[in-house]
């Protein structure tokens, strides 16, 4: 599995090229009719590419490069964060979705464990590029697996796409539920055990 800096369909992704987002975002503006030279649009293009290269930061991080920080505390328990916030973009309208993602993962028998907020981060480099809802909670399970040795993973994202809300089938409310699971967290009670945490969010 190549987890490395690439994009989603395995290429690497090169880096951001604000001038030819800029000029494809004025060409979009003289395609929906509106006139990029008036007074509201003018530094639209521009603006816009700086919130593109932010929305698609993920894809020049790779999950090496935030689960760095590991310490061997010899706990070897489950570890599991819950409702952290998501926002990435689906790759078939480049509109937001938008929810919660659980992560939870049984550290190495050496007990070698990753800081909190770093799984907050491992989120983000795979949410922060054009996704689906599946790969985005496959990529962040197989990297917890590999870059932590883990014996276990659970990977829980419960989101709305804003592509089924505010266009199209406009079904607003309407929540996708994936989960990832691997290893010993395949064991029946294990697994229980991470899904009652995870339920616990939602007494
Ligand atoms: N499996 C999956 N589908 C998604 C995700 N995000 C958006 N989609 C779906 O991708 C599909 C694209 O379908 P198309 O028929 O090619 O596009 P469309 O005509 O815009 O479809 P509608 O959204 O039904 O209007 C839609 O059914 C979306 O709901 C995702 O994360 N996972
Ligand atoms: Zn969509």
């Amino acid at each position: 599995m190549n987890i490395g800096p690439v994009s989603t369909d395995g290429k690497p992704a090169g880096p951001f090229d604000h001038d030819r987002a800029a000029a494809a975002v004025r060409e979009l503006l003289i395609a929906i009719g509106e006139d990029p030279d008036r007074e509201g649009l003018r530094d639209t293009p521009a603006r816009v590419a700086r919130a593109y290269e932010e929305l698609t930061g993920g894809l020049r991080k790779t999950a090496e490069d935030v689960l760095t920080t590991t310490f061997d505390l010899g706990h070897d328990e489950m570890v599991l964060v819950r409702d952290i916030e998501l926002w990435s973009m689906c790759e078939h309208h480049l509109v937001p979705f938008t929810g919660v993602a659980h992560v939870g993962y049984i550290p190495a028998e050496s007990g070698k464990i990753t800081g909190l907020s770093k799984l907050a981060r491992l989120v983000d480099v795979y949410a922060k590029r054009p996704q689906v809802q599946e790969r985005l909670t496959t990529q962040i399970a197989d990297s917890l697996m590999e870059i932590l040795d883990a014996r276990g993973v659970i990977v829980v994202i419960e989101a709305e796409h804003l592509c089924m809300t505010m266009r199209g089938v406009r079904k607003a409310g309407a929540r996708t539920i994936t989960s990832a699971v691997r290893g010993i967290m395949h064991n029946a009670a294990t697994r229980s055990e991470a899904m009652a945490l995870i339920n616990a969010a939602h007494r």
